[in-house]
């Protein structure tokens, strides 16, 4: 059937997409990731700076979510909780898959090599990283995937399921008319790229297993980070 982006879809698309490249990590916190010293410590730290500048741009970029700022308080913090790693893979992702012209690409992926993470998480998070490149996503796709990622009902603690479902619900229905519109070859492609939120939920397990490690062994983060992540 002929598929049609309705005016309220664009509308929404534009809101999301909008948000999404308005708040971009700072440059000069990016740039910092081509700084000289590469020890694990020091690995260590810069990612702890990126991911906490990331959470803020995560938080602004959420905001600006038509309707996420209706939904009642509670449940607002409980998904940004809950999804918090996972959007912070994806938009991780978009930098390798950009291949950044500043070369931070590799830079960043030799920082997180060498940043004391257990061994076994390093295979799943370049493999992930590695089939998000491949699916070749356009900006709309990359934004409007982050949004469904955080609108997830099912996260620990929402109590309104319905009015969360219900703004994924919108954003699903913008997403598929995009994916056949942008990807008229590949049948299922809006399937392939359901499935990354899948691999997002695996990745989200181990990540918070290795918190817990890195806790043993007496890592430091920062305040905003052990509010999100529960953390200390
Ligand atoms: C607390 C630290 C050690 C940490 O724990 N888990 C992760 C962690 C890890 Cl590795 C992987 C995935 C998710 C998490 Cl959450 C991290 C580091 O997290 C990030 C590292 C880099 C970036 C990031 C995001 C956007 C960027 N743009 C650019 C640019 O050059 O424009 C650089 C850049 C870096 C985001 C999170």
């Amino acid at each position: 059937e002929k598929v049609e982006i309705t005016k309220e879809q664009r509308a929404l698309m534009k809101a999301i997409v909008d948000a999404y490249n308005r708040h971009q990590i700072p440059q000069d916190v990016a740039k910092k990731l081509l700084q000289e010293q590469y020890s694990p410590e020091e690995n260590f730290l810069l990612l702890t700076e990126m991911a906490t500048s990331q959470v803020q741009v995560l938080v602004e970029f959420t905001k600006n979510i038509p309707g996420f700022v209706s939904l009642d308080r509670e449940d607002q913090i409980a998904l940004l909780k809950g999804s918090a790693v996972e959007a912070m893979f994806l938009r991780s992702a978009q930098v390798f898959s950009r291949k950044m012209p500043s070369g931070h690409t590799d830079v960043l992926e030799e920082r997180i090599r060498k940043s004391g993470m257990p061994e076994e998480f390093m295979t799943p998070m370049f493999n992930f990283y590695k089939s998000i490149g491949e699916l070749h996503m356009v900006q709309e796709e990359q934004a409007i995937l982050t949004a469904i990622t955080i609108l997830t009902p099912d996260r620990p603690y929402v109590k309104d399921h319905q009015a969360v479902e219900r703004l994924q619900e919108s954003m699903l229905v913008v997403l598929r008319k995009l994916c056949v519109l942008q990807h008229p070859q590949e049948l299922q492609y809006f399937a392939r790229l359901l499935g990354r939120l899948t691999e997002l939920r695996t990745l989200s397990h181990y990540h918070a297993e290795m918190l817990t490690s890195w806790r043993m062994n007496d890592h430091k983060f920062t305040p905003l980070l052990c509010e999100i992540w529960d953390v200390q």
